[in-house]
C-alpha cells in the first residue's frame, strides 16, 4: 500500500454504504487468497474493471493465472474471474483475448491448468458509471458464488479519471453482503499531493482504508523483492550497507523500446509522473529505509515512509 498516499488525509470513518461490507480478514491472510479454500463455505470473486484494456490483457490475467497454476487461488468452483468493460463480448472472445498472453512456458500440465482456469473467467459488458449494470454484475456474480460466503474484489486497470465512478457503483451495487469487499487501484494516483489526497478523500466516500490497495507492479519484480534478502540477510553487505560505505547511489530506469501508444499520457502526465515518483521512489526507499522490525508489509511500510521523510523527498 502506497504509505505516502495512506497518509495524505486524516482517516475519517466513511458513511456506510448500502450493501457494503468492511474488511473481514487481516492483510496477511489475503496474501494468500487459496487460504480461503480451506472454507469450503466461501468464494472469492475477482473483477477486473477495464478487461479490453492493455494492462489487463498483458499484465493482470497472466498474473491471475499463475497465481493459479501455482495454487495460490482458491480451488476451482471457489473463485471466479469476471472481465468487465464497456466493449462488447462474449465470455469466449475473452478468453480468447486473454489466452495468448496467459499461455507462457509454464512447468507441467499447463494446458490442462488453463482449460480449468479459463473456464472460470467470464466477462460482462456495462458502463463505468451505470449503478444499474453493476446491479447486472452482482447478479452474474451470485450465481456463481450460490449460497457461500462472498469476498469481492475489483481490480480497477482503468483511466484514472474514471475510479470514483466505479468504486461508486461497485461500492452501492456489486459489494458483498456477507464478505469482504476490496479494491485494487493502479498507478497513477493523482498527478500531485493534491489531486492524490484528493482521489483517496473520494474513494474513502465509499470505502475505508483497509479496503483499498494501490498497486506498484515494480515491487512484485523479482530484483526488487530480493532487494530486502540482499540488504537483510547477507553477512556481506548488511553491515555494509551504510552512508560510511556508500557514497553514491543512482537508479537507472531503461527501456529498450519507444514511447508507442504512451504519448497523450506521457503528454499530460509526464514520463517522471509515470515512473519515478511512485516505482523509482519505492525502490530508493526500500534501498535506504533502516531495517525494519519484520518483513510484514506494513513494517517495511513504516520505514519507508520514515526514509522518505528523512531526505524530504
Ligand atoms: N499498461 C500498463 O502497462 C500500465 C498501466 N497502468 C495504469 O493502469 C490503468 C489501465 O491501463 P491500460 O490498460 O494501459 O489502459 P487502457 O487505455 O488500455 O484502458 C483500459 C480500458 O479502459 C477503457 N477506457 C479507456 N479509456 C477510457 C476513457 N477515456 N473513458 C472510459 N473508459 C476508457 C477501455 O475499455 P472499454 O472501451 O472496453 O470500456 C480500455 O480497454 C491506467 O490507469 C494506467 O495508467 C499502470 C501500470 C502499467
Ligand atoms: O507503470 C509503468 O511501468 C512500465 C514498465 O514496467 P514493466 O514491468 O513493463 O517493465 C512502463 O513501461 C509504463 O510506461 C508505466 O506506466
Amino acid at each position: 500500500m502506497d504509505a505516502n498516499v495512506k497518509n495524505a488525509v486524516t482517516p475519517t470513518t466513511p458513511p456506510k454504504v448500502e450493501n457494503g461490507s468492511p474488511s473481514e480478514i487481516t492483510l496477511d491472510e489475503f496474501e494468500d487468497l487459496s487460504a480461503l479454500s480451506k472454507n469450503d463455505d466461501s468464494t472469492v470473486s475477482i473483477t477486473v474493471v477495464g478487461a479490453s484494456g492493455d494492462l489487463a490483457k498483458k499484465k493482470i490475467f497472466p498474473a491471475l493465472f499463475a497465481l493459479y497454476y501455482e495454487d495460490c487461488l482458491p480451488k476451482a468452483c471457489h473463485f471466479t474471474i469476471f472481465g468487465y468493460a464497456r466493449s462488447k463480448m462474449t465470455d469466449a472472445e475473452l478468453r480468447n483475448m486473454w489466452f495468448p498472453n496467459c499461455a507462457v512456458s509454464f512447468r507441467e500440465n499447463c494446458s490442462e491448468k488453463m482449460d480449468e482456469f479459463l473456464k472460470r473467467c467470464f466477462y460482462h459488458s456495462g458502463q463505468y458509471d451505470s449503478e444499474e449494470h453493476f446491479i447486472d454484475l452482482d447478479k452474474k456474480l451470485k450465481q456463481h458464488e450460490g449460497s457461500r460466503v462472498s469476498n469481492r474484489l475489483f481490480y480497477l486497470s482503468i483511466p484514472p479519471n474514471i475510479f470514483l465512478d466505479v468504486v461508486k457503483c461497485a461500492s452501492k451495487s456489486a459489494s458483498s453482503v456477507n464478505g469482504w469487499t476490496r479494491v485494487i487501484v493502479e498507478k497513477p494516483f493523482g498527478r500531485d499531493s493534491e489531486s492524490s489526497a484528493a482521489l483517496t478523500r473520494g474513494l474513502k466516500q465509499y470505502l475505508v482504508e483497509d479496503q483499498i490497495f494501490r498497486i506498484d507492479h515494480y515491487l512484485g519484480k523479482e530484483l526488487v523483492e530480493n532487494l530486502s534478502v540482499l540488504r537483510f540477510s547477507n553477512l556481506v553487505f548488511e553491515p555494509l550497507w551504510s552512508r560510511q560505505y556508500i557514497r553514491n547511489v543512482q537508479l537507472i530506469f531503461s527501456e529498450d523500446f519507444g514511447t508507442e501508444g504512451r504519448g497523450g499520457y506521457f503528454d499530460s502526465y509526464g514520463v517522471i509522473r509515470d515512473i519515478m515518483q511512485n516505482h523509482l521512489l519505492q525502490i530508493l526507499a526500500l534501498f535506504a529505509m533502516e531495517t525494519p522490525i519484520s518483513l510484514e508489509a506494513e513494517d517495511i511500510r513504516n520505514e519507508k515512509v520514515c526514509a522518505m521523510l528523512q531526505q524530504q523527498l
